[in-house]
């Protein structure tokens, strides 16, 4: 899944709300729920409930990176769709592995109910396929995503880091260099298509990655049950 980046190889726009947007990114990426599993104290109930409920998650993000999909068809111009192709079996790989790490934690996918957390984070994703909102929304929301779990997991693995050996599979998942380099490929097609973009749109790409941020917060806040 390696692409060029895009942007003409300085600081992109969405390094610069990195940047300017950085608490809220911490917040997303060092939740309480993170740090736990980093030092070891993780609550296994708080896990299993994250398993659950992620997996429900993850089935309403594959038609969503459908649409993103669909919306690149239309103004693909340096191969974006293969990427978010690769996108969507990642995604499929996933749901596999959600499968595999539920009947090791005797989680019961079947009859699990979201959350109002979910729900509400899955109305905004489908909020995002109405035709009215642009590939450039689109794929900068998906991007966030996809960076708020690598950089959350990433730093699970990281030397001084006590994760249990048992998450570090879990970590692994999203955590790996190939996942880094596939979110730093998000980013690039996301910063290009800002750089052409209006203002409208990317002023409307920016609430959207703000909402993506704060959606990602709430999910692990309503995995520790504070919700
Ligand atoms: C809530 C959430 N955000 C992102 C991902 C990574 N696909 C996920 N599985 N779940």
């Amino acid at each position: 899944m390696e692409r060029k980046q895009e942007g003409g190889g300085g600081i992109g726009i969405t390094e610069t709300w990195l940047k300017k947007h950085t608490l809220l990114y911490k917040g997303a990426t060092r939740h309480p729920f993170i740090l736990s599993i980093r030092d070891g104290t993780v609550d296994l109930s708080s896990f299993k409930r994250w398993l659950g409920q992620d997996y429900l998650f993850v089935r309403n993000l594959v038609p969503f990176v459908a649409d993103v999909l669909q919306k690149s068809s239309k103004d693909d111009k340096d191969g974006d769709m293969e990427v978010v192709l690769g996108g969507i079996t990642s995604l499929s790989d996933e749901l596999t592995w959600f499968k595999n790490e539920a009947s090791k934690w005797d989680v019961m996918l079947h009859g699990i109910a979201p959350q109002k957390t979910n729900q509400d984070y899955c109305r905004f994703l489908e909020s995002l396929m109405s035709t009215e909102v642009d590939y450039t929304v689109a794929i900068t929301a998906f991007w966030a995503i996809e960076t708020v779990y690598q950089k959350s997991f990433a730093f699970c693995l990281e030397d001084g880091s006590k994760t249990p050996a048992e998450l570090i599979d879990t970590c692994q998942r999203w955590g790996n260099e190939g996942f880094g380099r596939y979110c730093q490929t998000l980013q690039g097609i996301a910063n290009g298509c800002l750089e052409k973009a209006t203002d409208d749109i990317r002023s409307k790409a920016e609430a959207t990655f703000i909402r993506v941020l704060e959606f990602e917060i709430e999910f692990c806040n309503m995995s520790q049950g504070r919700d």
